[in-house]
């Protein structure tokens, strides 16, 4: 019987919406009689009322979409062209309150025109009623309430959705203020949810019964709202009847806002009594009784007030939001009447949160994705100090990685975010914390348990519980898929670390490369300054014998200097060579254990995978979980069951506790999963940082190369200088020497003498061995000095060759610098200079004095 009629009335709802749509302006012609006839779209009800009429509009009093205190709205089409609209018809048109409101809001309404604030369509009369009805778009996702009331939104709405609910909201509010307009109802029921053409969303303030015009300083006296919406000092007077303030202004929509947004955010109301409107002494405590900066208020089991600066921990809203929001929220609900905030500071908050830009940083050691709330003017160092203020990572110790390269290199570090490319606004970030090897600790919240039904439990009492499971097994849901995407991020910032790690040793296995071709120049550079040296001396030991001139004597200074060896030169070499013979073995022993590093991770180590479809499998029984609930709440509004009924409801109970058990196990599964690849993706995280700090050791010891290569070149030139000041003297000494035609003469006369006398000068030479030659002590004199003077010439040839040997060895030398400056500068990570000055800031001082203990010992 029951199924023939619905069959009948699916024909008859065919035969009716084919009728709208081809001929909607005949629709009225329709007999109200045919009570059995509605269009589909019906929202919920399965059961047909009479049609309603106006000029333009047709209803259904089945389709209901709401229900208010003053009025009913229901879902409509308009006649000519099938559109579905919402028609809003008031409850007692004889009551004179009821009245003025429809009125006061119609002609508000019509006033107004803000895509945040819901428009009048038209105000007809109902063809039979005469009733006066408001025709208004439609809002196909009925009101932030009914949102709430879903299991999705059971712990308030997701980041995205609440960031458009609060700016939409916060707009609409701005608009009514600037026509003078105070709401007075500002609450869930009050906010509608509409899809525009193009898909997105859009939220509209309604119901402006309550409203009236009204500047910020004007106050009114009339008691208006709902009561866990309205102000403290309406409360009083409204609902506990008691006398106290009788002056309100506009601040009191800001309250109820602020309730609003608690409740969007959260999924709960801040402040609740146990005994909920029932114990209205108790709500007025926990309302006018709160401390500044106290946000919410909640009375427990045992009677007592938990009250709250935070918003909870188990909500969708991430902790960089959330720390936003509590001071805006403690600002409204400020005790101190001078600090509570004013529409102008609340507007300029939102603004100014609702236009930040986000970046996503996971951070390993705590497993924690942190969602940073920046502004569009902000830049690196606003990142890093975000980064501290929500880790316990100082700025100067943290490592950000966009991908596997440092976000800094990356970005300008006084570029705005704003301009940032879009991959690095999009990207996920990565923070690691320098020298710290710490494994740290996994952060999980805690889910609130699963309330239990009671065994003696009504079908109300069993439809509210099986609310709140579905509630938690939506979020549970979602913590779930949570807990698997902290997997990968744990895998994949591992995997950026070593990646990083390990592109950062090529520039300092190249620089050190350099350091070689550096030492090889220097070391030519020393063997031709010493030859010099030795051809130098010799020619100074000569011409001191042979002149006793200024000049010679400015010369044999000049050679002094040039010659003075302070072992600096040798000193040098043997370090910077033992140096870099250590740094070869660092470097290819950081480069073994990076690859070791690499190895694949056990399976066990691996996570969730994809074939162990943890996530379908939640979302299954999540799924289980809503249709009892959905089961349950038809059974609370039949209000008793038939036998078999009351079966079903047992079966469905039990089913509906086997569900819970399995989401517990299902969810604990990848919590374990998680607390495993955390356990070994720290393992090697820590091992991979231990190796960065090595490679900033190698870095420092690789700076003190520099710094000793460039002591070591700088002394050179100086040698370099003395040189040249010796080859000056040097050209005067010669000049001298073969100016003086005397000693020219005096040494032919004895090189002629020498080779007649050849045989004495033999035995001459030979007696010098064995006793001063006194007899032939002058001709022997002389043939020495001729000797002399001839090893001079050689000499001198000797010096010229060398020092031009020097030059060329000196401009090659200049040459390869210049190879060398240019490599230097078409390196993309790394130079001298900067691996010092970066170095300078980041190395702690212990780890200083033991790096320079064992770098080459320059100072
Ligand atoms: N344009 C619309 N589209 C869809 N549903 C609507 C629309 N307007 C109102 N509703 C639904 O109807 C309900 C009642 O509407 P409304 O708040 O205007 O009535 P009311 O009697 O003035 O309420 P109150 O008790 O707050 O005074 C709303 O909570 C909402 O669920």
């Amino acid at each position: 019987m029951i199924i023939k009629h619905s069959v009948l009335n699916q024909h008859r709802r065919k035969r009716y919406e084919r009728l709208a749509l081809l001929k909607p302006n005949l629709i009225h012609l329709i007999p109200e009689l045919d009570v059995n006839l509605m269009p589909t779209n019906s929202p919920g009800s399965d059961k047909a009322g009479p049609l309603r009429y106006t000029k333009h509009h047709v209803y259904n009093s089945a389709d209901s979409l709401g229900k208010g205190a003053t009025a009913t709205v229901y879902l409509g089409r308009n006649q000519q062209t099938g559109e579905q609209v919402a028609i809003k018809a008031f409850t007692d048109q004889n009551n004179r309150h009821i009245v003025q409101a429809r009125n006061r809001e119609i002609e508000l309404l019509t006033s107004l025109s803000h895509r945040n604030v819901m428009r009048i369509l038209a105000c007809e009369e109902e063809v039979i009623s005469h009733n006066v009805v408001i025709i208004m778009p439609y809002c196909q996702e009925g009101s932030v309430q009914t949102l709430l009331d879903q299991p999705a939104h059971g712990f308030g709405f997701k980041e995205e959705e609440f960031l458009r609910f609060l700016s939409d909201i916060t707009n609409g509010l701005e608009y009514l203020r600037t026509k003078g307009i105070v709401h007075r109802d500002i609450k869930p029921a009050n906010i509608m949810k509409r899809i525009e053409e193009h898909g997105s969303s859009v939220y509209l303030l309604t119901d402006f019964g309550g409203a009236r015009k009204l500047d910020e300083d004007e106050t009114f006296v009339s008691i208006c709202g709902t009561e866990e919406y309205i102000h403290p000092h309406m409360f009083l007077r409204g609902v506990l009847k008691q006398s106290g303030e009788n002056q309100f202004n506009a601040a009191v929509d800001l309250w109820s806002l602020g309730i609003t947004i608690y409740q969007v955010a959260t999924g709960r109301l801040p402040f609740q009594a146990l005994g909920g409107r029932n114990d209205s002494p108790m709500m007025f405590k926990i309302i006018s009784e709160r401390k500044s900066g106290e946000i919410s208020g909640v009375q427990k089991q045992d009677g007592s007030i938990e009250r709250s600066k935070y918003m909870p921990d188990t909500c969708y809203l991430s902790r960089g939001l959330r720390m936003l929001l509590e001071p805006m929220l403690a600002g409204i609900f400020e005790t101190v009447e001078s600090h509570i905030w004013k529409f102008d500071q609340y507007f300029q908050t939102v603004n100014t949160i609702t236009d930040m830009k986000t970046l996503d940083v996971f951070y390993a050691v705590n497993g924690t994705n942190i969602k940073l709330y920046l502004r569009k003017t902000d830049c690196y160092r606003d990142i890093q100090e975000k980064i501290a203020s929500l880790t316990d990572v100082p700025s100067d110790r943290q490592i950000i990685l966009k991908s596997n390269t440092e976000l800094r290199s990356v970005v300008e570090i006084h570029e705005q975010i704003q301009t940032y490319p879009k991959s690095v606004q999009n990207s996920q970030l990565f923070l690691f914390e320098k020298d710290n090897y710490d494994h740290g600790r996994l952060a999980v919240t805690n889910l609130p348990p699963f309330p239990s039904f009671s065994l003696d439990s009504s079908l109300s009492s069993d439809c509210f519980v099986a609310k709140q499971c579905a509630a938690l097994s939506c979020y549970t849901e979602w913590k779930t898929v949570e807990t698997i995407k902290l997997q990968k991020l744990l895998h994949d910032a591992k995997l950026n670390l070593r990646l990083y790690v390990q592109n950062s040793l090529s520039p300092l296995e190249k620089l050190t490369r350099d350091h070689e071709k550096m030492l090889v120049i220097s070391k030519k550079r020393v063997d031709s300054i010493t030859v010099s040296q030795n051809n130098i001396t010799t020619f100074k030991s000569l011409v001191d014998v042979l002149l006793s001139t200024q000049t010679v004597k400015n010369f044999s200074k000049m050679v002094d200097i040039f010659c003075k060896d302070d072992g600096f030169v040798d000193d040098s070499i043997r370090k910077i060579d033992m140096r870099i013979e250590e740094i070869n073995v660092y470097l290819s022993v950081l480069l073994q254990r990076l690859l070791e590093i690499s190895s694949p991770v056990p399976a066990d180590h691996l996570g969730c995978q994809e074939d162990d479809h943890c996530i379908t499998k939640m979302e299954h029984v999540r799924v289980g979980v809503q249709t009892v609930m959905t089961t349950f709440s038809k059974h609370k509004k039949y209000g008793s069951l038939h036998p078999h009924e009351k079966f079903i409801h047992s079966v469905e109970r039990r089913k509906m506790e086997n569900f819970l058990v399995k989401i517990d196990s299902f969810h604990n599964h990848c919590t374990q999963n998680l607390k495993t690849v955390h356990i070994s993706s720290m393992k090697r995280i820590s091992m991979l940082l231990k190796h960065l700090t090595r490679r900033y050791k190698v870095e420092t010891n690789m700076t003190c190369v520099s710094d000793c290569l460039n002591k070591l070149n700088e002394k050179l030139d100086k040698v370099d200088v003395n040189y040249q000041k010796v080859s000056e003297h040097f050209s005067c000494v010669i000049k001298e020497l073969l100016k003086n035609p005397e000693l020219i003469r005096k040494t032919e006369e004895e090189m002629t003498k020498l080779s007649s006398e050849k045989s004495s000068i033999s035995s001459c030479t030979s007696s010098t061995a064995h006793s001063p030659c006194s007899s032939t002590h002058n001709s022997c004199n002389s043939a020495h000095k001729s000797m002399l003077i001839q090893q001079l010439l050689t000499q001198v040839t000797d010096l010229e060759s060398s020092k031009s040997e020097l030059t060329s060895i000196l401009d090659t030398n200049t040459q390869s610098l210049r190879n060398l400056e240019q490599i230097l500068s078409d390196t993309e990570f790394i130079n001298p200079t900067e691996i010092q000055s970066g170095m300078n800031t980041t190395r702690c001082r212990s780890e200083q004095s033991d790096l320079n203990e064992g770098a080459c010992g320059y100072s």
